[in-house]
């Protein structure tokens, strides 16, 4: 791999209270571009290791080990240089502000340019997430339009600020089945397209194959497989990692694109 753009080193993170760490022990290289499927059961630590990625800990969290950027002398901007996607798009949406405005607020606020401009780009992002007569989508408000419509918007109002990292945790999973499959195929399109660095969280290995390069399996917090997505699906190494995917093919949901199993 060329220099990484993130290490992470040590990393742990523990919640008060909580019984065990949230994270342990976790050392992870992402080079420049890749795109990176975070998968575990509920509990395994995915949703702390993105917010430890965006910064966006809670204060009462104790973090351990150390996380280093690849960006010169400074540390990344939530917002800017890493773009948050969630399972809910009401989370990072306000439902009283036109959609135009919200996406053209990211855009001035990440970059010098006037209104007027900012509007135009901000059409320019709802024609690119696939949402038909931006015009007219730009001038509504976010509760108008379907939960796969606003998850669009929300992808788009993440990618304004050109992030160089795109966090997407459960950005799917509340979505029914064909509409899911047009978000994950407009993440992959964008994140392509732009080079962009994308780490995607999800309880689902179907995605795997369709959204990521690599796998890594979190167990209990710690990483206990990391490979090539056709390799870890194909043969997983860890007997964790054996045990979803055979939880996986027991429930004979989508078949695993790519993976050599589908048969
Ligand atoms: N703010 C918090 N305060 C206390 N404990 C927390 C907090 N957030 C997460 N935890 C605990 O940390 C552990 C890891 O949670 P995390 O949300 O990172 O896992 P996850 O794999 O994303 O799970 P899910 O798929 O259910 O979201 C869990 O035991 C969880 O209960």
């Amino acid at each position: 791999m060329t220099a990484p753009f993130v290490a992470i080193r040590g990393l742990g993170v523990g919640y008060a209270g909580a019984a065990r760490p949230a994270l342990q022990d976790v050392d992870l290289d992402i080079g420049p571009g890749e795109r990176v499927a975070v998968i575990g059961e509920s509990g395994s630590g995915k949703s702390t290791l993105a917010l430890a990625l965006a910064g966006l800990l809670p204060p009462s969290a104790t973090v351990s080990g150390r996380i280093d950027w690849r960006l010169p002398g400074r540390a990344p901007v939530p917002g800017r240089d890493i773009g948050l996607v969630f399972q809910d798009p009401s989370a990072s949406l306000d439902p009283v502000m036109r959609v135009g405005a919200q996406l053209a607020e990211v855009v001035r606020a990440h970059r010098r340019i006037g209104r007027r401009e900012a509007a135009a780009e901000a059409e320019a992002l709802l024609a690119a997430v696939g949402i038909p007569d931006p015009p007219r989508a730009a001038r509504g408000f976010p509760h108008r339009l379907s939960g796969g419509q606003r998850q669009r918007i929300a992808l788009a109002a993440a990618l304004a600020a050109r992030p160089s990292l795109l966090v997407a945790d459960e950005a799917t999973s509340a979505l029914d089945t064909l509409v899911q499959a047009g978000i994950v195929a407009l993440l992959r399109r964008l994140v392509q397209e732009n080079g962009t660095t994308l780490v995607a969280i999800t309880h689902d290995l179907a995605l795997a194959p369709q959204l990521a390069d690599r796998v890594i399996v979190l167990k209990e917090g710690r990483i206990v497989e990391d490979g090539p997505t056709d390799t870890v699906l194909a043969a997983p190494r860890s007997p964790y990692a054996k045990a979803l995917l055979a939880a996986h093919l027991d429930l004979q949901t989508l078949p695993l694109v790519g993976a050599g199993l589908a048969g």
